[in-house]
């Protein structure tokens, strides 16, 4: 299985958030490899001092040539919440999941409609680097449930 972790965010390893998102891509291994994409251009960062409506144009710009294959989740705070057996479901099944993290505008509905499932976290705002690694946590939950492994007891 192959699960993609796709998110508007700038290339490379800050010091903070990488061990974490090494570690969960390393344990979760056994079950499925974890890949995390960063995009981000110089058109985003214009968009972004634009307008939040051109962000999150160029964020789906960015974004659609990899709604193509596999299942599409985006993460957004406004959509159904899911508990972590809920969300382990999402990942049944499937040969390639995309998950899709979006900038600091969010996404645009358009998007979000272009997706098989948009869920939410809760109704707080995460920082997108944040949500990164309480997804990769919760995929690597999802996967030991899904395996009836004990981590998730
Ligand atoms: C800084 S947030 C964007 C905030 C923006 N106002 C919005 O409503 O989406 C950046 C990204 O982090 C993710 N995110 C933040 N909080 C979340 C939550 N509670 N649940 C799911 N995703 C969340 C979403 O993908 C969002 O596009």
């Amino acid at each position: 299985m192959k699960i993609n972790v796709i998110i508007i965010d700038k290339k490379g390893k800050d010091q903070l958030y990488a061990p974490l998102i090494e570690h969960y891509k390393k344990i979760s291994k056994p079950f499925a490899k974890v890949e995390v994409i960063e995009l981000f251009d110089k058109e985003i960062a214009k968009a972004q001092d634009i307008s939040p409506e051109a962000a999150q144009r160029s964020y789906s710009k960015a974004l659609e040539k990899y709604l193509g294959s596999g299942i599409n989740i985006a993460l957004d705070p406004a959509s159904k919440e899911v508990d972590s057996f809920e969300f382990a479901k999402l990942l049944k099944d499937s040969v390639t999941v995309n998950f899709y993290i979006g900038g600091a505008y969010g996404f645009e509905r358009d998007f979000l409609s272009k997706c098989n499932n948009a869920v939410s976290f809760g109704k707080i705002t995460l920082s997108h680097k944040l949500v990164k690694v309480v997804l990769m946590e919760q995929i690597f939950r999802g996967l030991t449930i899904n395996h009836n492994h004990p981590y998730h007891k």
